[in-house]
């Protein structure tokens, strides 16, 4: 057991203070990223609103999450299943949904962003939340890719706005990077550590750089293996098979692709591109772009790289 001291009295004060200022949650989009955000923030006991456009959305993304939890409280409550239901229950409890995103923010700490990856989307969200949020209300992105700075510009609380970069599938992996921009005050910034400590995650610090940290490392990764794919230089099962036998990665990089979404992915690569025109690096994959244009966008529609059941 540790001493108490003085020092420590008051520091365990200001992180409770810090975990105290959230405890209503927006969550903007339901789709894959949106609807585990929304799991985990009400399963740590916050009160979330799920949004979207369309009421189907938020059926389907509902549902979505109770299959998570269910599977979840599977290994959690192994030995007395009838907790584990309640658990669920009451988890769902904390989450409603609605189509109406200015409305709902007039009574929440935190709006998290997961919709489409495109600048101009986000900026014209957050310009509008901006007009219907309380002051004190806290502005993130989810974004994977765009600068966090580009998309607060479109609002007047540049020093309440800051990034929240969660991984998929969102119940299982432990990571959030939680981005400084330059405006973003530290406040705001140690309330976002603080926040993600409440859900259980382990949260790094970023800078507001392209790809953050796990995204600058992981996405030429993606990149070289579509162009060794496309070269004609191994099939995707075996440079799959080799990366997780060879390197020890959970997925290989085509099932990956395939999990992450190749909509969000060709979004990610098409806007770095449009940044940097003359870097190789970023360069359109016909491939992508063909699967893209033939509506196959990976798990979420049955099939990408591969076909899904
Ligand atoms: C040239 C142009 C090319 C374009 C390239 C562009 C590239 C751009 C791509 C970048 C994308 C970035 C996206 C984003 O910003 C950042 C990311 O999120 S990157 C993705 C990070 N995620 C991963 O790397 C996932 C890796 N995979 C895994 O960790 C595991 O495979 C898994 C998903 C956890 C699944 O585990 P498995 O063992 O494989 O499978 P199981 O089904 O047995 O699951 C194990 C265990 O987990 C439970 N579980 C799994 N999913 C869920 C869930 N959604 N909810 C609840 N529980 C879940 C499951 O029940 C099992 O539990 P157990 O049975 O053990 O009790
Ligand atoms: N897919 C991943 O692995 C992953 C991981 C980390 C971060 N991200 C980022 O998270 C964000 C969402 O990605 P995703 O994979 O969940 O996408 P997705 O396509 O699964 O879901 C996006 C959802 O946003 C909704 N939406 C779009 N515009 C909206 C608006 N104006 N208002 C309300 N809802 C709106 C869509 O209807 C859809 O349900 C993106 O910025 C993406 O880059 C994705």
């Amino acid at each position: 057991m540790a001493f108490i001291t003085r020092q420590n009295i008051r520091s365990l004060s200001s992180s409770a203070a810090l975990r105290a200022a959230i405890k209503h949650v927006t969550v903007i989009g339901g789709g894959l990223m949106g609807a585990g955000i929304a799991q985990v923030a009400a399963s740590t006991g916050h009160s979330v609103v799920l949004v979207d456009t369309s009421e189907d959305i938020l059926k389907k993304a509902t549902k979505g999450i109770e299959a998570s939890l269910k599977r979840v409280v599977k290994k959690k409550f192994a030995e007395k299943p009838e907790d584990g239901e309640a658990f669920v229950q009451k988890v769902l409890k904390n989450i409603s949904t609605s189509t109406d995103a200015a409305s709902v923010v007039q009574g929440t700490d935190l709006v998290v962003e997961a919709i489409v990856e495109n600048l101009k989307v986000k900026q014209d969200l957050f310009g509008a939340l901006d007009k219907a949020a309380p002051q004190h209300t806290i502005f993130t992105s989810n974004t994977s890719s765009l600068p966090i700075a580009d998309i607060a510009s479109s609002t007047a609380r540049l020093d309440r706005f800051g990034g929240l970069h969660f991984f998929n599938p969102v119940p299982m992996m432990k990571l959030v990077e939680v981005i400084k921009a330059p405006a973003t005050s530290q406040q705001t910034f140690d309330v976002l550590l603080e926040f993600s400590k409440a859900l259980g995650k382990h949260p790094v610090s970023c800078k507001d750089t392209p790809g953050f940290i796990v995204n600058r490392l992981l996405v030429p990764y993606m990149l070289e293996a579509v162009r060794l794919h496309e070269r004609g230089h191994g099939s995707k099962e075996d440079i799959d098979v080799a990366m997780k036998l060879g390197a020890g990665y959970p997925m290989g990089p085509f099932e990956l692709l395939d999990y992450v979404g190749l909509d969000t992915s060709k979004f990610i690569i098409d806007g770095w591109h449009e940044k940097d025109p003359d870097n190789p690096l970023f360069a359109p994959s016909p491939l992508l772009n063909k699967l893209v244009a033939e509506g196959k966008l990976g798990k979420k529609t049955g099939e990408g790289f591969y076909k899904h059941k």
